[in-house]
């Protein structure tokens, strides 16, 4: 049977009513309990009703990018402002027409159900729910050097030039605003980058990110801002009670304008007293226990760790297939390479450090997922190695090779060459955690027995399909295969249009 693709839909169920401003749907969520009596494992089919409110109302939007003027950032401007401005440019294979390729909001489709010669019907996901369109948004940010975003595109040498000729004009006019800098914190061949910094005590520059943050939204007529961590890879910072361990402390630890407090936890903090939903793209531990703290206080949503792009994306698909098709893998090793400015700043010990980490952490859900193949606390050798070799730019080389037990002592070997263009493949995720995490906040739901609405926890968890190493609220577990997480934010989509999760039971089909 054939797939039948379609714009938009509407839902005809006496559970769903569309008004003006809400979407507000009646929802059976159905799990399972389980517990041991005796020894043995009892489930218990639940099922909870819940009304889901969506506010309809798509609001004008900016996005702030800390690291504006790096690669990352410049792509993703010059991205939407190539699709917005419909620019077209020459190549050697021909014209190419600007796209949304590799957002899973704008480009991947969902299956609503099936008509009755049995051909399943799709919609774009960006028509699940009424979103954000990319092109809309309205982009700002930070940055320690102080290019403006032409200059800073031809340095990050990502898009063809006849593409980045017409985006000039667009280009020039956006100038980052200066940012946080503690050497400390990043790479020291990174010093060289730093003419465009803020000076005085760290309360002081915190609060002229506030300020920075109050003047984008009015000077753009903005309903919403968004700010998210493009910028490179901090250390990690050490986790010190008393110091930013709970919220007063963390207060404290800015008033004193303690060491070990880093750039992208100023951000964070200066976010969250805006009220203001902060992203962290990379892989340091930007939410020190103090900051965590802030953001449940103050119910403003944060999201993080560390974009999922390339090698990590594919490790979160593959080591699900064999785990859950019952092979073992019982070695991985990602190597990879790369000459863009992140590489260099990843070239340093302890920034190497933090990617190790993130990059390291995505397969342990799913080894702990199946103790058939592995025993209490044993899991697959996993090596990382990341090299800077400056001739290959942002076109980041990853090669990874995973050996695993097969049936009757057998191994299996599979080695994959991956060429990622690391800012092509990120551009697009930023989109996606922008636009998906601003309709998250959209969102709220009840208990059909009780009267007041309540929102997602402020860790928005629901966003781990686009992140190496997901935040999750305390006590959740991590998920990291990344179908599942992608089958989290379809069905909760869904469930705010009345809709069930696709079973893939085809029963219809099967009788
Ligand atoms: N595929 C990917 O590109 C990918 C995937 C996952 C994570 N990341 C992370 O995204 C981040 C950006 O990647 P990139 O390739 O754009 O790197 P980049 O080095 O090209 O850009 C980073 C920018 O941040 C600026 N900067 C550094 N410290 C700053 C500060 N305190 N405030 C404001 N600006 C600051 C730098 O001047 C630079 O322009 C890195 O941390 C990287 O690890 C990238
Ligand atoms: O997402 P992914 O391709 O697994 O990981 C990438 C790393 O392999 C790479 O070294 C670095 O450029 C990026 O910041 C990104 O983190």
């Amino acid at each position: 049977m054939s797939a039948q693709m379609y714009e938009n839909f509407k839902v005809n169920s006496s559970k769903v009513q569309y008004t003006d401003e809400e979407i507000i749907s009646n929802y059976t969520y159905s799990t399972s309990k389980t517990s041991v009596v005796n020894g043995e494992l009892i489930v218990e089919p639940v099922n909870t009703n819940y009304v889901f409110k969506t506010d309809r109302k798509v609001p004008k939007l900016g996005c702030m990018i800390v690291g504006l003027g790096g690669n990352n950032g410049t792509t993703v401007v010059a991205g939407v402002i190539a699709n917005r401005e419909g620019l077209c440019w020459k190549t050697k294979t021909g014209l190419q027409k600007p796209n949304y390729y590799g957002s899973v909001v704008m480009a991947s489709t969902i299956k609503l159900g099936s008509d009755a010669e049995g051909r399943d019907s799709y919609v774009p996901l960006k028509s699940l729910l009424p979103m954000v369109h990319p092109n809309d948004i309205v982009f700002g940010g930070w940055d320690i050097n102080n290019a403006d975003l032409a200059e800073a595109m031809e340095r990050a040498q990502v898009l063809e030039h006849d593409l980045q000729r017409q985006l000039v004009p667009h280009m020039k006019e956006i100038r980052p605003l200066p940012s946080i800098y503690f050497p400390d914190f990043i790479a020291a061949n990174q010093k060289d980058r730093a003419n465009n910094v803020l000076t005085g005590t760290k309360k002081e520059q915190m609060e002229q990110i506030r300020r920075d943050i109050r003047e984008f939204k009015e000077s753009n007529k903005l309903d919403k801002v968004i700010v998210l961590w493009s910028a490179n890879t901090e250390r990690f910072s050490s986790i010190l009670p008393g110091a930013n361990d709970t919220w007063e402390n963390l207060q404290q630890s800015i008033e004193r304008g303690d060491d070990e407090i880093s750039p992208s936890t100023l951000f964070a903090v200066a976010c969250i007293l805006e009220n203001t939903i902060y992203i962290n793209g990379s892989p340091q531990n930007t939410f020190v226990p103090g900051v965590l703290d802030l953001a449940i206080q103050k119910n403003v949503p944060i999201a993080g760790d560390d974009f999922k792009t390339g090698q990590t994306k594919i490790k979160s698909v593959l080591t699900d297939f064999l785990v859950s098709a019952g092979i073992k893998p019982t070695s991985i090793v990602s190597y990879n390479h790369l000459g863009n400015n992140d590489g260099k700043n990843l070239s340093a010990p302890q920034q190497f450090r933090s990617k190790e980490i993130t990059k390291s952490n995505v397969v342990d859900d799913m080894i702990a997922s199946n103790s058939i193949l592995y025993k209490e606390g044993e899991h697959p050798d996993h090596v990382i190695v990341i090299k800077y070799v400056p001739y290959v730019g942002d076109s980041k080389r990853a090669m990874d090779e995973y050996t695993s037990q097969i049936f009757m002592g057998g191994h299996n070997t599979i080695v994959i060459h991956n060429t990622c263009e690391d800012s092509l493949l990120a551009a697009p995720i930023i989109l996606d955690l922008v636009i998906l995490a601003e309709m998250c906040d959209r969102i709220s739901l009840r208990l059909d027995t009780a009267n007041e609405f309540i929102t997602f926890h402020p860790v928005f968890s629901l966003l781990s399909y686009l992140l190496k190493a997901p935040l999750v609220p305390e006590k959740a577990n991590v998920v990291n295969a990344l179908f599942k997480q992608r089958a989290a934010i379809e069905n909760i989509f869904k469930a705010c249009v009345g809709l069930p999760p696709d079973n893939n039971m085809l029963l219809e089909q099967r009788i």
